[in-house]
């Protein structure tokens, strides 16, 4: 499924957060949004999953406006891993999964205790998916940082999107479950937009990259073309070396500081 990002403008307490952003990401295509803290990488991607409406601009899944869709039928296409989750749920993590199935189902059937084999084999597969399983009986509340984002991950894929938003989906991981997550939602085929704040996970997982710096996109394509050094001291203020992996060919960085001999 594209999804289509077409003049988007947010405004929050009369200020302007992003303005005129434009992106897309063609079906199956990885984008990666990378940018320092406060470029609005999360205020983008929360108008791409309807936590919040754009003053001005658009957002489409394969041509429908996402923000003209009701709730249930924009959650079965499309499904998010916010930067931070509000709820402390008070559930186990199998039945957080389980919520993943909610828009599919009338009328709240799992809430009562009624999910299908059907729905109860998908929520065990994508605990499985993420090295989660073992967790399926534990409270929510009592795992730690990565587990909790592992279960949430587990949760948005429950949901058999088309579309995955994940605003830092590594965050709380360790570097083995970062690397895991990240192929785990290459090999997945979905269409995903991800805010990354590690350049170099971003230049090896992602098809195209979108610089964000104050509230603008000013450097698009794929990482090896974006990620070059003027553009990285421009941007984040950092001097950064370019290598290739040599093992995967992914363009990656070394940095140090700008004002370093
Ligand atoms: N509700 C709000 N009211 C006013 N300003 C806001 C609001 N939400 C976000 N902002 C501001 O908008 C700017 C962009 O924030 P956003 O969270 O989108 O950035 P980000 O690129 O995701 O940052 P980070 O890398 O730190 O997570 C920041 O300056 C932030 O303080």
């Amino acid at each position: 499924m594209r999804v289509d990002v077409e003049g988007v403008t947010v405004e929050l307490a009369g200020a302007r957060i992003v303005e005129d952003i434009a992106l897309r990401a063609d079906s199956g295509q990885v984008v990666g949004v990378v940018g320092p803290n406060g470029s609005g990488k999360s205020t983008l991607l929360r108008c791409t999953y309807r936590a919040l409406r754009p003053a001005a601009g658009t957002v489409r899944l394969d041509g429908d406006d996402l923000h003209a869709m009701d709730a249930r039928a924009g959650a079965r296409r499309l499904a998010a891993l916010p930067q931070e989750s509000a709820a402390e749920f008070d559930f186990t993590a199998a039945e957080v999964v389980a919520m993943g199935r909610l828009p599919h189902q009338r009328g709240g059937t799992l809430l009562t205790g009624r999910a299908s084999a059907a729905d109860a084999a998908l929520c065990a597969e994508a605990l499985d998916r993420v090295g989660a399983a073992h967790l399926a009986g534990r409270g929510f509340r009592s795992l730690s940082g990565g587990e909790k984002q592992r279960v949430l991950i587990a949760r948005a894929l429950a949901q058999q999107p088309r579309v995955l938003v994940l605003d830092e989906p590594t965050n709380h991981l360790d570097i083995a479950h970062q690397l895991e997550v990240l192929s785990l939602v290459r090999r997945s085929g979905l269409t995903v937009l991800a805010a990354l704040h590690d350049l170099n996970l971003a230049a090896s997982h992602c098809d195209l990259l979108y610089v964000l710096d104050g509230g603008r996109v000013v450097a698009s394509g794929p990482p090896r073309d974006v990620l070059r050094p003027r553009l990285l001291a421009e941007v984040f203020g950092v001097r950064a070396h370019r290598v290739t992996h040599p093992v995967t060919g992914a363009v990656q960085l070394l940095f140090d500081r700008i004002d370093q001999e």
